[in-house]
């Protein structure tokens, strides 16, 4: 925790998250806006004006902001973190979709400043995947099966939070380790196979549902977002847990294990 006003820089401010954030911290006591970016031109967002995004470093050079909070695409929030870097701003991460490679630039990045990357800043997902651990490890050959739902303008599939979950799978079932995205035609279930499913319709938020089911009984863990609201507001947490501390590479189960997070 920062201690006191904490000031941030928001890029991708004309995007879906990207307001969120900046709605958020206008309305939250004790956060400003101090630098909001965009790619192409936008109108002000909840009454800030919003850049270009080529400005970045003159403006984080000019505003030095206690943290940057990121929502965009893997290419642009690579560009960031090392706009991050350069000018000594941590840097608060929920894009998803990254390549390794591109994870590898987030990482050096993060030998400069503190980058936290969370694919899902909401708490009830951080529950969830605690509970689906805990199951999965409970429940040895269990079949398990995944199934992710967005709105029809996501990119990346399967999501950021779903990938998380299947590594949380895989952590405790060493039986598990073959993820098959979807089936068609002669294509029965076999051993060690996680089946992944990533549906894409209207305005959902996004909502996460692990299915595990073995000895004639199923447990269904299913998390839903409500709105945007609640990845803004963790991100939030994440930027003022994250103000002033050491560089290195941070996650959101860190600001959560603190519980210091500012809720
Ligand atoms: N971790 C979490 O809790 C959450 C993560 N996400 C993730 O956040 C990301 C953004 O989601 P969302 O806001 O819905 O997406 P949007 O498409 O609504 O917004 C994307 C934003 O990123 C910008 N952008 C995209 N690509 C580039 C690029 N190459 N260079 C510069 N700017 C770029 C866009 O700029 P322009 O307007 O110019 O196109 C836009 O402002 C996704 O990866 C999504 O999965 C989403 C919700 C929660
Ligand atoms: O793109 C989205 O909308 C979301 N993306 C994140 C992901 O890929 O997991 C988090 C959330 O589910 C919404």
């Amino acid at each position: 925790m920062s201690g006191g006003p904490l000031t941030v820089a928001v890029t991708g401010a004309g995007g879906r998250m990207g307001r969120e954030v900046i709605s958020a911290a206008v309305d939250r006591e004790g956060v400003a806006v101090e630098v909001a970016v965009n790619r192409t031109p936008t109108d002000p967002v909840a009454g800030v004006a919003v850049e270009d995004a080529d400005r970045l470093d003159e403006l984080l050079a000019a505003a030095e902001p206690d943290a940057l909070v990121d929502f965009t695409g893997p290419e642009s929030a690579v560009a960031y973190a090392e706009a991050c870097a350069d000018a000594g701003v941590p840097m608060v991460t929920g894009t998803t979709g990254f390549a390794d490679a591109q994870l590898d630039s987030l990482r050096a990045a993060s030998e400069s400043v503190p980058v936290l990357k969370a694919s899902n800043f909401a708490r009830g997902v951080a529950a969830l995947r605690r509970a689906v651990r805990e199951a999965a490890a409970a429940l040895p050959g269990y079949d398990v099966e995944l199934t992710e739902t967005h709105h029809n303008a996501k990119r990346d599939a399967p999501s950021g939070t779903a990938k998380s979950i299947l590594d949380d799978v895989e952590s405790v079932r060493d039986d598990l380790d073959r993820r098959v995205h979807g089936r068609e035609g002669d294509a029965p279930r076999e051993e060690g196979e996680i089946g992944v499913h990533a549906r894409r319709a209207g305005d959902v938020t996004g909502a996460h549902e692990v299915l595990l089911a073995g000895n004639r009984e199923t447990l269904e863990l299913t998390h839903r977002a409500g709105d945007r609201g609640v990845f803004a507001e963790g991100a939030l947490d994440a930027a003022d847990w994250l103000a002033g501390r050491d560089p290195g590479w941070y996650g959101f189960g860190d600001v959560l294990d603190a519980g210091d997070a500012g809720v």
